[in-house]
């Protein structure tokens, strides 16, 4: 039995998925009327499948088998506090992308510190939650340290997603929650109508900047040139279907962005904080954070980052 908390787009679209290979799978949502309606607003189109077994509470989740935490990054810690003590013995794989902000914590330290005792897991990489639902094919990142890693990459595998897996949590956390903050800017640039050349100098740029920042947090090279690190910034930083991307688009057309989960705004600030502590120079990052408060706007941002001082690549 594989069990789903969250019925965002993320967590329906992995359910759907699950379902359709003939997996046992136990969904379980905050917002009411999930049972009945079988379909997550925020995955319109996409109705369960009646192998999906709604479940109204948390604790139906605790089976036989992992139990993915599919919610926003700034949501898990609280989650697990308030509901998810029933979950606490489960092998849990962490499907969000981000840093806590509270803590500063990546989402396998916030599972631990919540007191697991199973395997504290992340699943990560290049993937929409609508291709998922589909059926397209998918590369994902399991990450974990545990024992329980290779049974949970197997537990989760199917015809249409196939996961690889690594010990590295850090670099495959990093790499994910960064790649938002890139996104973000990435997404100014094309608003902005700066053009693709910028796009793909910004991108690099920003890519080298994962690389330092992660590194330093413990990070292997060889996962941010991987599926969680290069493979999702190339996704996120290409695709109108990314929320954090178009979050961009739209600050850099001077557009009031769309309503959406868009996890770089909190990133941007963790990131930055983390650094700041650490010496570490983000400026992409540093620029995001300060344009999605309002600090600065688009033409000062775009300066700031032509104007800084000459170096070597
Ligand atoms: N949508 C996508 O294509 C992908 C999303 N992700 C990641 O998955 C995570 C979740 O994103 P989405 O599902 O897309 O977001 P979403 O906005 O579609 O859904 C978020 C869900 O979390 C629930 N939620 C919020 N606070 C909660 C709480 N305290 N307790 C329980 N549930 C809570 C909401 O009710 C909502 O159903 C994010 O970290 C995102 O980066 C990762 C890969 C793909
Ligand atoms: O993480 C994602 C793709 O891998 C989803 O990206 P967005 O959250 O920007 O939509």
């Amino acid at each position: 039995m594989i069990g789903v908390a969250g019925a965002g787009a993320f967590g329906t679209a992995l359910a759907v998925a699950f379902a359709r290979e003939g997996l046992p799978v136990r969904l379980w949502g905050r917002d009411p009327g999930l049972a009945t309606r079988r379909e997550s607003p925020r995955l319109p189109g996409v109705t369960l499948p009646p192998r999906i077994e709604v479940v109204e509470t948390v604790s139906d989740l605790a089976q036989n088998g992992p139990v993915l935490l599919a919610m926003p990054m700034q949501a898990l810690r609280e989650f697990l506090a308030a509901e998810g003590q029933p979950l606490l013995a489960s092998d849990l794989v962490a499907c969000c992308k981000g840093i806590d902000l509270t803590t500063l914590q990546g989402p396998a330290e916030v599972i631990e510190a919540a007191g697991a005792r199973g395997a504290r897991a992340v699943l990560t990489g290049p993937s929409f939650a609508a291709d998922i639902a589909r059926g397209l094919p998918t590369a994902l990142t399991l990450a974990c340290a545990g024992p329980q890693a290779q049974a949970i990459q197997v537990a989760l595998s199917t015809a249409t997603l196939r996961i690889y897996r690594t010990e590295d949590v850090v670099g495959a956390e990093l790499g994910g929650a960064l790649k938002n903050v890139i996104a973000i800017a990435a997404g100014v640039v094309i608003g902005a109508g700066l053009g693709d050349s910028a796009r793909a100098a910004l991108v690099t740029r920003g890519y080298a900047e994962m690389g330092r920042f992660a590194l330093a947090l413990g990070a292997r090279a060889e996962t941010l040139a991987g599926l969680s690190g290069l493979g999702d910034l190339l996704l996120t930083c290409t695709s109108a279907q990314s929320r954090n991307f178009a979050h961009g688009v739209a600050l850099g057309a001077g557009r009031v962005p769309p309503q959406a989960t868009v996890e770089g705004v909190a990133t941007a600030r963790a990131a930055v904080r983390l650094a700041g502590a650490r010496g570490i120079d983000m400026p992409v990052a540093a620029m995001v954070a300060r344009l999605v408060a309002g600090e600065i706007g688009v033409a000062e941002a775009v300066k700031a980052l032509m104007s800084r001082p000459l170096k070597q690549e």
